[in-house]
Parts: C-alpha cells; structure tokens; sequence
C-alpha cells in the first residue's frame, strides 16, 4: 500500500508505536498516535516523538475516529480482538501490525524467527553470523529493536535477522522471510491466544507468504512442528537434539552435525562454545540450519557458533556470595523456559518463583524440582497459584515474600555453602516490574549488595 498523503492512525507508543511513526513521517503519511493509557502524558509522547509529526491522542478515542482514518498499525502489545482494533475492523479500516509496516518497505532478504523460547538467543546468534559474512545486516523485532526504525537502511543486498513474537505474527499479511524458523511450541501467552490450536496456528503464520523456493527450519523434536512440517508451504529443514534427520542440522554424542541428505559434515563439538545444555544446542542447530539455508558459508557460521555467548538474564551467573552461588534466569518467563534453567544446575537450589499470570499451569515447573530445588521463595500474582501446584506433588518448602529485595534476604539466610540461587520465576514480570530486565537487574543489584 502507498501511504504519501494516507491518515494512519498508529496505536501504542512504546518501542513499535515510536519507530512506527518515525518511518511514516518519512513515508509521508498524515499520522496519529493513539495510547490506552489515560496516566501518559502529551509531554512524555511528544519528547519520544523527536520532532516526528502525529497528533497525540490518550485515552479515549472521538466516536467518529475510524472515518477519518485509512490505516490502522498496531504494535504488538494490542490484541486484535480488543474493543478498539474490531471498531475499526468493523468499519473496514485496515489492520496492520507493526512488523507488516516495516515488510512493506523492505529491500533486502529477511531470515525470521519465532517460537515460544529461544527466540532471543537463536536471533542474537544468526545476527552475528550474518553480519560476519555481510555487515549489512539489520537484528529487529521482538528482541528489543523496532523493525519500523531500521527498515529504511536496508537495501537489495542487506539482511534482516527478525524475531518474531506470536503477538506479531497476528497482524501480518505479505510479511514474507526467505529463510524462517519456528523453533518450539509449548504454552504460553495463552491469556492473549486463549487456546493452544490458536497460538501454534499464529506461530505458524511465519511461512503462509513462503513457497517451495523458501526454506523453514522447524524442530523435529516438537510433536506440533513435526505435524506441520507435512504442511509448510516452504520447503522444511529439520533440526533435531536426538536423531539425524532426512536434512537438517542435528546433535550427535557431543557433536553438531549437518546433513544435506547426501552428504554428512561435522560442524563443531558442543565444547567449543560458550553455550550450555541440550536446549542451547538446539538453538545452535537451528542458527545453523538457517545460515547454511541462507548461503553463508561454514567457516564463518563455526567461528560465530564459538564465539557467541549467552545472552543477559538467560542462566546469567551473578555472584558467588558466602559460597552460595546466584543465578539470574529473569528471562524464564514461563514454564518450560525456567525447567531447562532449574535442569542447568548443578548444586542444591533454592528457586525464586512467581509472578504476572499469564494462564499457565505449574505442574511441570513443581515436578522439575526433583530433589534439586531445596527451597522455593514466592513472589506476585501467581504465588498461590505455584503454592497450590506445590502442595499437589507434596512438596512442603515454600515461602511467601512481598517484594524482590525480601526474596533475595529469605534466600542468602536460607541457603547453605554449596548452594545455588535461582531467579527463574516462569512468569512475566508485569504487575511488579516494567519488564524482565528490570527484574533481572534489581535482583543483581540486590545479591550483588549482600
Ligand atoms: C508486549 C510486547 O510484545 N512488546 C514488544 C513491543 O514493545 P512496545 O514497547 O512497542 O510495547 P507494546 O506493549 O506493544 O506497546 C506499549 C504501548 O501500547 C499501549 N497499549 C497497549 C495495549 C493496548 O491495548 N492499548 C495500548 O494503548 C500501552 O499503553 C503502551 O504505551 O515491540 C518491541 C519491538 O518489536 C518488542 O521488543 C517488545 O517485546 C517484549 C520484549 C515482549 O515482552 N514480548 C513478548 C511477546 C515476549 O517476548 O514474550
Ligand atoms: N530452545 C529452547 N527451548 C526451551 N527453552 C529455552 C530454549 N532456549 C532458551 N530457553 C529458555 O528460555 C529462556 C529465554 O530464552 P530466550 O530469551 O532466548 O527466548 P525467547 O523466545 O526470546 O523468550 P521470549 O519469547 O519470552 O522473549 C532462557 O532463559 C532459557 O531458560
Ligand atoms: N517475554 C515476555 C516478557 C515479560 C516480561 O518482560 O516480564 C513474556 O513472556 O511474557
């Protein structure tokens, strides 16, 4: 769509809003900027603004809104079936996200990733070895980085390495990757999604634009992936922690190896880099699945594998503190995530548990203590909810504390030497903290005070 001379009206003025405006300006498009939250104020909007035009609107919306507009973009954190975006739906107002935005404006070859964990990780590492082998290569998306404000330097020859949330994945259309990969489906999100059929079809929405001439990378490991790989528009590379598949990246003994259904090649061993357990390894095998997919060449994707290393709040060690050991897991925003956490460790654990409720259930947090996790410290919305999971198995040793400093005390005055700390609250962190960030760099701040 040509958006010179267009009234777009873009909602949200976070990350995604701000750089949305920023490349309509540019687009030349008559813009508005819409906020829910009736707390922010014209001021603040406008300084993030930067001298970009859109008129400012909070709160609540002129009844006659949706005629006077011709496009709609929402960024990620506004579902699609909230009273406003159907207003405009109604009124037959296109609906774009911010991801879409940015696509249609997009000259160079795109590499896409989602899935419900990893994404961050796997996008750090195909980012870096990407922009090895050609330095116009643009790391957006989910990640922290709004595709909206980069877009206008790509070019025919540039990458764009995406990470692509499910929330995103709602309001694409032409949004089409070369190369994409999906790298695991397990619950998550589901306030927003409501159901599991919802939220593995969004993900899946990564390859609906993608042909026979694209490639996807999906984990044969995932029951859900391994259906969809029968049905992917895109031709399916496969990466797998336990077996070789017909063609695909795969985790052999302590070896990463790649096979093109020909022939067989030792990429590197698990010991040459700075990543640790098998759902690491899983992510290097997909970066490499979609490197080699998109035509880097060996040499560079081994010394980047080496090279790379983990990413902050993600099994971050903090300190050691009177010999108990503590880790920052903030990143372990839901259950799966903090049982490969807690499966990392390897001394007597006292878990720091609980925050936003996002739905989920607990039961395969509480059974991955298995004698490891000593003690359990609760905190936020779903604090109940963990204790109930908790006195479902039996196990007795938990805490109730109302704040992060509170938590980080009940911990260094409960833990023996030899112990582990671990903040891996298999929660988001709103309600408590701006995000996980804020919650994994208080709770350095607090440990590294002790
Ligand atoms: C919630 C979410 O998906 N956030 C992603 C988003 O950040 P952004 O700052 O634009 O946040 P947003 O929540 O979309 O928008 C925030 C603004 O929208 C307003 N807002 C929100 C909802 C609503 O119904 N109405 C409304 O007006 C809020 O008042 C706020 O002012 O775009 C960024 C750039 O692409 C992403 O890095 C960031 O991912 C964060 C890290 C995230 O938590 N993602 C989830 C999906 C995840 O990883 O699991
Ligand atoms: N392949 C994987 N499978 C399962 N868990 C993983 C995997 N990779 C990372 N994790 C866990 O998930 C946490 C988050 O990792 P990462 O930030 O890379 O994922 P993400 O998909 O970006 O997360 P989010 O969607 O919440 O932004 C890590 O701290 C780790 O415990
Ligand atoms: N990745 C978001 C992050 C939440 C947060 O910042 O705490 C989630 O899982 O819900």
């Amino acid at each position: 769509m040509e958006l010179n001379n267009k009234k777009v009206m873009v909602v949200g003025t976070g990350i995604s809003g701000i750089g949305a405006i920023d490349l309509l300006n540019k687009a030349g498009a008559d813009c508005i900027i819409y906020d829910g939250n009736e707390k922010l104020s014209r001021e603040d909007i406008s300084k993030k603004l930067k001298g970009n035009k859109a008129e400012i609107i909070i709160g609540k919306l002129p009844e006659d809104i949706t005629n006077q507009v011709d496009l709609l973009v929402i960024s990620p954190g506004v579902p699609v079936d909230s009273p406003i975006v159907e207003q405009f739906k109604k009124a037959e107002v296109p609906v774009w996200g911010e991801i879409e935005l940015a696509y249609n404006y997009d000259k160079g070859r795109i590499i896409a990733i989602t899935g419900t964990n990893g994404k961050t990780t796997t996008t750090a590492l195909v980012g870096q070895i990407v922009k090895a082998y050609n330095e116009k290569t643009f790391v957006v998306g989910n990640i922290g980085n709004s595709y909206t404000g980069e877009v206008l330097n790509t070019s025919n020859d540039s990458y764009t390495v995406a990470e692509i949330s499910s929330f995103q994945l709602e309001t694409i259309h032409k949004f089409h990757p070369v190369v994409s990969a999906i790298l695991n489906i397990t619950p998550d999100h589901l306030n927003r999604h409501h159901t599991m059929e919802c939220y593995s079809k969004t993900k899946e929405n990564i390859s609906m634009n993608q042909t026979k001439d694209d490639v996807c990378v999906l984990n044969m490991e995932d029951e859900e992936l391994y259906r969809f790989g029968s049905e992917c528009p895109a031709k399916v590379v496969w990466f797998s922690s336990k077996r070789k598949p017909e063609i695909g990246a795969y985790v052999q003994g302590d070896d990463i190896r790649y096979t093109d259904g020909t022939t067989d090649e030792l990429m590197l061993n698990v010991h040459d880099m700075n990543l640790l357990g098998t759902h690491n390894y899983e992510n290097v095998c997909a970066a490499i699945a979609m490197t080699k997919a998109a035509g880097i060449p060996d040499d560079i994707i081994v010394q980047q594998v080496k090279k790379f290393k983990a990413v902050e709040h993600r099994i971050e060690y903090v300190a050691t503190k009177n010999d108990v050991w503590y880790y920052n897991d903030s990143k372990g925003t839901n259950p799966e995530a903090s049982v490969k956490a807690i499966e990392a460790m390897v001394r007597p654990t006292i878990l720091i548990g609980g925050g936003y409720d996002k739905g989920s259930e607990f039961d395969m947090y509480v059974k991955a203590f298995k004698g490891k996790v000593k003690k359990l410290v609760l905190i936020g919305q779903t604090a109940n909810k963990i204790a109930q999971t908790c006195d479902k198995y039996g196990f007795k040793d938990y805490v109730f504390a109302n704040d992060l400093k509170e938590v980080v005390d009940i911990c260094a005055a409960s833990a023996d030497k030899g112990d582990a700390v671990l903040l891996s609250p298999a929660c988001a962190s709103w309600g408590m903290f701006d995000n996980y960030e804020q919650r994994g760099d208080m709770f350095k701040q607090y440990v590294n005070e002790l």
